[in-house]
């Protein structure tokens, strides 16, 4: 790892079981390595390598199920490889899976405490930013609901308020920005190009080239669990529509 990547991803692989049935036993909790039973696992990752600098923007492609979600959980932590290493030398702020981190019967009010202080944020420190939040999210009257009624739309906009709200040098963003209104997403574009001037590194998920193009300089481009290239933006979005050409 060289000292100045804030992100090093070496030979990282990992891997799943395609089914509830072939979960590992609690017999293989104790059994050696290579006597546990591997029921329908396949890898979701493999040998895949990289380094991000700080203050890189970095767009992750490939069609469905190639392990782009999967890449950011384990940036975020949430993941651990089964092989080689993903070191995270920076705290980071993770727009992943949209319900993931908030609690359903908590309010909202409460939810953005909880989920600020789970990153390090004091009282003091969010009640000085909770009345912006709660303004960008544009979810003003909905301080008292229980999160779970709160509509997939809201969800998403308290989401990314109090996600990018958090003062972590990371920001993990996966295809968040499709489900929005189209007011709200220019809020969100602006937001991230103010973070990328401020000096963040960004982890992009997105099926839109647009969106891509506009935030990425660098691209990587996962195929059937691999990291197929690593380059420019604009590079690796050619290869992808070259191989797939029409999607
Ligand atoms: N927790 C899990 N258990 C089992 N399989 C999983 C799990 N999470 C992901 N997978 C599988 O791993 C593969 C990669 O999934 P992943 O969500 O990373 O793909 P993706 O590239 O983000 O896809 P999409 O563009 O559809 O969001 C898929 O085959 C998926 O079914």
């Amino acid at each position: 790892m060289t000292s100045s990547a804030v992100i090093t991803v070496t030979d990282a692989g990992i891997r799943f079981r395609r089914n509830h049935k072939g979960r590992r036993s609690f017999k293989d909790l104790f059994s050696t390595k290579a006597r546990r039973s591997k029921p329908n696992e396949f890898w979701a990752l493999q040998h895949v390598s990289f380094e991000v600098h700080p203050g890189e923007a970095i767009g992750v492609v490939g069609r469905n199920g190639q392990g782009k979600s999967t890449l950011l959980k384990l940036v975020a932590n949430v993941l651990i490889p089964d092989e080689g290493s993903v070191n995270v030398n920076a705290g980071v702020a993770p727009l992943i899976e949209i319900t993931g981190g908030f609690v359903d019967d908590l309010t909202v009010r409460d939810n953005v405490y909880l989920t600020a202080g789970l990153h390090g944020m004091t009282r003091e420190q969010v009640a000085a930013k909770f009345d912006d939040i709660i303004e960008f999210a544009e979810i003003e009257d909905f301080l008292d609901t229980p999160y779970k009624h709160l509509s997939s739309g809201m969800k998403v906009r308290l989401a990314f308020s109090v996600v990018t709200s958090l003062e972590e040098p990371v920001l993990l963003v996966d295809e968040v920005l499709a489900v929005g209104d189209k007011s709200f997403r220019n809020k969100c574009y602006r937001r991230i190009e103010e973070m990328l001037a401020e000096g963040r590194t960004l982890f992009f998920v997105s099926h839109s080239e647009g969106d891509l193009r506009r935030f990425c300089s660098r691209g990587l481009y996962l195929d059937k669990g691999s990291l197929k290239l690593d380059g420019p933006i604009e590079a690796v979005l050619d290869a992808y529509n070259e191989d797939y050409p029409g999607l």
